[in-house]
């Protein structure tokens, strides 16, 4: 592997059981848009009946059964990725589908085993919750969800119309009474929009740089979400961005940028679903115009504000 490898993106789908992880998982890899998945699914119990459904879809699924990623087996969940890695060709990107039983943070873990390390990131965390059967949760159950969608960078409420915009206002103050910087987003039968699982890509937006100075745009993302773009000649003061990036507002659901940081001009990759961010310097010579795309919730998206942010991290 050279240095400049980047690792393999892995998204993580938590969620209580019937929260409709394997119906958000099933709609990516019917329309993979070009996109090669390497996908691993943790079914709870003797059958993987999950894996049977989505390997229709995607033939080659690993399926990881009897027991629960989180406790059990989390040497198979590390040995099952290196397989996934080891194929030829290698997936682009990682899917996994924990077990609605599974918590999410000894999970994020095994993807930080030292094996893995420089080859799966980690990308983000996604905890579907099933707005219909939210409420009527006993309390062991309710404890996990809970759990569940606190250690999740963002919160995919599930199954909206089956209950009523102020019975997900309610879910969602349920959630964040327990986890104030939680994201949220609404979706029926696990219509998350690529971008935001994913991140739109920089390199991909479209959009070119004006001379010495800071350019941002607006421009439709369907109804429920607006994308935002940026640039900057000037590079960043990694301290501030970190701490900007800690305090941004919650409509921003995910950003993805390639930038120039510090004095002496190195670049950075930055990734941020909800509350996660990476900063990554990757050794390659910096961009001349850093570049950030940010996707948030229309109407939560405050443009303004975030570019002040940014700009408050220029060097100079
Ligand atoms: N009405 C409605 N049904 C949904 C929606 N999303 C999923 N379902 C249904 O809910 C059931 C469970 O969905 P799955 O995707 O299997 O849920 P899961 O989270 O993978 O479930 P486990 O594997 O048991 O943890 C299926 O019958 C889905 O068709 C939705 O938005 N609305």
């Amino acid at each position: 592997m050279t240095r400049h490898d980047a690792p393999i993106p892995a998204t993580l789908l938590t969620g209580f059981l019937g929260a409709g992880k394997t119906t958000l998982l099933k709609r990516l890899l019917d329309d993979p848009q070009g996109v090669r998945y390497g996908v691993l699914i943790n079914d709870f119990g003797a059958v993987n009946i999950d894996s049977e459904l989505v390997a229709e879809s995607a033939p080659g699924t690993v399926s990881l059964q009897n027991g629960c990623v989180c406790c059990t087996i989390r040497s198979d969940l590390v040995e099952s990725i290196e397989a996934l890695l080891a194929r030829d060709p290698a997936p682009e990107r990682l899917l996994i589908e924990a077990s609605g039983v599974s918590r999410p943070l000894p999970l994020a873990e095994a993807l930080e085993a030292p094996e893995l390390a420089g080859r799966v990131r980690l990308d983000g965390i996604f905890c579907l919750v099933d707005a219909a059967s939210f409420g009527d949760l006993d309390y062991a159950a309710s404890e996990l969800a809970l759990d569940q969608a606190t250690g999740s960078d963002i919160v995919v409420v599930n199954k909206a119309d089956l209950t009523t915009p102020a019975g997900l206002d309610a879910i969602e103050a349920t959630l964040r009474a327990a986890a104030p910087r939680l994201r949220f987003l609404r979706t029926c039968h696990g219509g998350v929009p690529r971008d935001l699982l994913f991140g739109a890509h920089p390199a991909e937006s479209g959009h070119h740089a004006h001379a010495g100075g800071h350019d941002h745009h607006h421009h439709d993302h369907g109804e429920e979400f607006e994308a935002w773009h940026w640039e900057s000649r000037a590079p960043l003061d990694e301290r501030k961005l970190r701490a900007a990036l800690r305090a941004l507002p919650p409509g921003i659901l995910r950003i993805k940028g390639i930038l120039r940081v510090s004095q002496e001009e190195r670049r950075a990759v930055l990734h941020l679903v909800g509350k996660r961010f990476e900063l990554t310097e990757d050794g390659r010579a910096p961009p001349e115009t850093g570049v950030l795309v940010a996707i948030g919730r229309r109407g939560a998206f405050d443009a303004p504000a975030l570019a002040g942010l940014l700009e408050g991290c220029a060097l100079r």
